[in-house]
């Protein structure tokens, strides 16, 4: 039986057949976020998430309401169409979701855009590892504050940023929390002081989420935006830190796929 699974799993070509759950292709973009805020990049959004944060941007991939949007498909099929919208144009992927720490075989996608000379960066929270973790270039974590409705495994999150360092991935990891209030704040300096040697990035929350004018929401924004610069301006907690909004809410709003 596990022949005959893993005969499965092999095309002949080298793919593997597994197939991941996926909501959105699209780009190249600019990240609008973290530790590479600006690079050029394509992203590949999966569906599912073990959370579900009150403020989430992204609640599609998990709420149901885009379920009829999800394909299941493989590597190969992934790596197809990124080249088919972004053509030679983008030399750095980005996974987000949903929480696609949650795909064990992952690997199978991050080998083959490596093999074409792409970078391969990874959105998740933190609540769960993957060995696969070791092989992404910009490792982007970002626990959820008390705003977002969720607890922190601390065991968990300790072990990954751990095992990170041990694997000598410190400089490709970072530490992003996103701010709406003052316990937040609080909760940042907390996961900044337990964690001192990881690049650490407050960001912006965003609660008007229904808002569909751009330039209404980044006036919004950019407010927000000041009042958490003078917050962390008056910390002595937060010295080593870098505070930023999420560039791509500020240019295009709520719009998905940009
Ligand atoms: C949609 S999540 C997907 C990846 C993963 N589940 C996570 O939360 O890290 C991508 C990033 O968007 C952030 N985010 C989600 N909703 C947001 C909001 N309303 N305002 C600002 N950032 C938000 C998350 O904290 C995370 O850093
Ligand atoms: N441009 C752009 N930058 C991003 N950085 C993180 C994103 C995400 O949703 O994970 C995101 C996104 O959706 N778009
Ligand atoms: S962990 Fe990420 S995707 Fe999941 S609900 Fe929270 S912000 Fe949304
Ligand atoms: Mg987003």
């Amino acid at each position: 039986m596990k022949l005959l699974q893993a005969m499965l799993k092999h095309d002949g070509s080298g793919w593997k057949l597994n197939k991941f759950p996926v909501l959105e292709i699209f780009g190249p973009t600019i990240q609008g976020e973290g530790m590479v805020v600006g690079r050029k990049t394509m992203f590949v959004r999966t569906a599912g998430c073990d959370y579900s944060c009150s403020w989430c941007d992204s609640a599609f991939t998990w709420d149901g309401s885009a379920k009829d949007e999800i394909r299941r498909l493989t590597a190969e099929e992934i790596v197809e169409e990124l080249r088919s919208i972004g053509g030679d144009q983008f030399d750095h992927v980005t996974i987000s979701g949903g929480n696609p720490a949650l795909l064990v075989h992952l690997k199978e996608l991050i080998d083959p855009l490596h093999a074409q000379g792409c970078e391969v960066a990874l959105e998740t929270q933190g609540s769960r590892w993957q060995d696969w973790f070791v092989d992404i270039d910009d490792l982007t974590i970002s626990p959820k504050p008390p705003s977002s409705g969720m607890d922190t495994n601390w065991e968990t999150l300790d072990s990954i940023i751990e095992r990170m360092q041990k694997e000598g991935k410190s400089d490709q990891t970072s530490l992003k929390v996103v701010i709406f209030d003052e316990d937040d704040l609080a909760y940042a300096e907390k996961v900044h002081q337990r964690y001192p040697g990881v690049p650490f990035f407050l960001q912006v929350g965003n609660d008007d989420l229904e808002e569909s004018n751009a330039e209404n929401l980044a006036s919004v924004l950019l407010t927000k935006y000041e009042w958490l610069i003078d917050q962390v301006v008056q910390s002595s907690t937060l010295n080593r830190v870098r505070v930023l909004p999420q560039v791509h809410a500020l240019l295009w709003g709520n719009k998905r796929g940009v």
